[in-house]
């Protein structure tokens, strides 16, 4: 008999019908673990595309105002869910810190803008 590649260790000291229970449950969970890969992913996406024009743009890779807002609704959203409103901002500004260091890499790796690229933000701050 092939085992569940579920079972894990509770395979070797939990009965039968127990481990009928803990598989079902912890099928849906792969479900879920890889639902959160995709969003994570398609996230991602999303933010690369912001580190890209905010790198076209000299824009700073980190808005605070922003994070500040989207912790808030965050936190909402948990309560009114029932998860740990200060579990959500901690995972929230995980995600965000890594995206403000693809940001950097985006800006560090991106190169300056042509003079006669008709697209390059006019940089002010460097006018003679
Ligand atoms: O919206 C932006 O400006 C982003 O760069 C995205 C994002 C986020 O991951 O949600 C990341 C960094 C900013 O500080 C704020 C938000």
């Amino acid at each position: 008999m092939s085992t569940d590649p579920r079972a894990g260790d509770a395979a070797k000291y939990v009965d039968p019908e127990i481990m009928a229970e803990l598989l079902t449950m912890r099928s849906s969970i792969d479900n879920i673990d890889a639902a959160l890969v995709h969003l994570l992913a398609e996230r991602f996406k999303a933010t690369q595309r912001v580190g890209v024009l905010k790198a076209k743009h000299k824009l700073p890779p980190a808005d605070p105002g922003r994070e500040k807002s989207q912790i808030d609704r965050l936190k909402r959203l948990a309560a009114e869910a029932h998860l740990d409103p200060d579990f959500a901002e901690k995972f929230l500004n995980f995600i965000i810190e890594e995206v403000i260091r693809h940001h950097q890499a985006i800006s560090e790796h991106s190169p300056p803008p042509q003079d006669n690229d008709p697209e390059a933000p006019f940089d002010w701050a460097n006018q003679t």
